[in-house]
């Protein structure tokens, strides 16, 4: 780690803090995929501003000297209702990559998720780190991916599975589009000069690569031909015709917690269940896919009410506070998940990076409950929250 870097890390006081030394730390494509969207970035936005539009009605004189935070998700005991989001191609973010995320997650008795496009096996991870962990799945073409993950994620020891169904064609991320973003990176002058500007990400990068999709390249070995855009590899890759039927068949296969990821509505929540899911990840992939989507901050309440109290519902997407969860929770959330808050942490520090997120988050959420007079996470009730304009909820 580059001298200074922890005291960069712990004078960070909150996510904003960990994105601007992510910024410095990144070659701008590299951060622009982190940070970026799909088409005007309004669902982006929103997922953020969106928890903006509730209040917190706390309690007082309630004794909080002891806060609770511990709750279970897919099924595991976690120290905290807040999960690492699976996210793509984290080595391009740090060489210590996925092992770094999900390090800092079991340090934290949090809940880990490794994607299907991650930079790690997911045997190599499993046999790495302890801790609660899930497999992301997208479903590819070559169907027999997907069994071969199922099987794989039983031997391993994963605990649960989430199925993205929000993919079905890459959303149009502009800002990938403007610099040309493409794996393994195109060597323009532009981004020769972009990445010679950042050594400590790119030395590492000339010594190992960075760019493989570690659990699919026995199989799909696209990207041999030479550079191709993410738009180009979903494209190529991807199953779009996805149905319920394949929910159902891959709880069947499966057999333990399934989450389906990246729904937003109180009806299809209700038929993930009814085809065997576990749970539902009320989501827009952080904004990266449909613009135009409502924030899932939105939708929790209307999922809470038509599922009723057994199934997981995980509020994805936007948290950057603590007070965020609370609010998410508050509505009927079981958890909250987080993708870019651990990256930016990642680019900036890797492991250490990754603990100051999850630090600051976890902080700022017994804080909170504190704050709300709330002493248990699971003493949140709806009466903690309320529309601050007048938004049917
Ligand atoms: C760089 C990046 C890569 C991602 N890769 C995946 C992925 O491989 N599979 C997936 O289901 N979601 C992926 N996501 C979406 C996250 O799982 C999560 O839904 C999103 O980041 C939540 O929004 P937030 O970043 O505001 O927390 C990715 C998100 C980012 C930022
Ligand atoms: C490798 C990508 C498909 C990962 C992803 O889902 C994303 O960038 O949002």
């Amino acid at each position: 780690m580059p001298l200074g870097t922890n005291r960069r890390l712990d004078r960070a006081n909150n996510i904003a803090d960990l994105r601007r030394l992510a910024r410095r730390a990144l070659p701008r494509p590299i951060f622009d995929y982190i940070d970026g969207g799909a088409d005007d970035e309004w669902t982006l936005a929103r997922n953020s501003t969106a928890f903006t539009d509730y209040e917190l009605i706390p309690d007082v004189l309630t004794d909080v000297s002891a806060i609770r935070t511990a709750t279970s998700l897919f099924g595991q005991p976690v120290s905290a209702p807040v999960m690492l989001a699976p996210t793509g191609l984290t080595r391009m973010f740090h060489p210590e990559a996925e092992l770094a995320v999900a390090r800092a997650a079991a340090k934290h008795g949090l809940l880990y998720s490794l994607s299907t496009l991650g930079t790690t096996r997911l045997e190599d991870l499993a046999a790495a780190v302890g801790g609660p962990k899930v497999f992301q799945i997208y479903i590819f073409k070559d169907r027999g991916l997907t069994a071969e993950f199922v099987a794989r994620c039983k031997a391993a020891g994963f605990h649960g599975l989430a199925l993205t169904v929000d993919t079905p064609v890459a959303g149009n991320r502009e800002r990938d589009r403007v610099n040309g973003l493409s794996l393994p990176p195109k060597l323009t002058w532009k981004s020769i000069l972009s990445f010679a500007a950042h050594p400590s990400w790119s030395l590492p990068a000339l010594r190992g690569s960075r760019f493989d999709f570690a659990n699919v390249s026995h199989k799909v070995d696209a990207l041999a031909a030479g550079p191709m855009s993410l738009f180009d590899y979903i494209g190529g890759q991807f199953d779009r015709s996805l149905t319920w039927r394949d929910v159902e068949w891959l709880a069947a296969e499966w057999g333990g917690p399934l989450a389906v990821k990246g729904l937003m509505t109180a009806e299809d929540a209700k038929r993930a269940i009814g085809c065997g899911a576990t749970g539902v990840m009320v989501s827009n992939h952080g904004g990266r896919q449909l613009d135009g989507a409502p924030a899932p901050i939105d939708q929790i309440a209307a999922v809470r009410g038509a599922l009723g109290d057994g199934p997981d519902v995980i509020c994805d997407g936007g948290i950057r506070r603590g007070s965020d969860v609370i609010k998410a929770l508050a509505l009927g959330a079981t958890a909250c998940s987080i993708g870019r808050p651990y990256l930016y942490g990642l680019a900036a520090g890797g492991e250490a990076g990754v603990d100051r997120a999850l630090t600051l988050l976890i902080e700022e959420l017994e804080r909170t409950l504190a704050l709300a007079g709330v002493i248990d996470v699971a003493k949140l009730e709806r009466r903690h929250v309320r529309a601050r304009r007048n938004m049917a909820y």
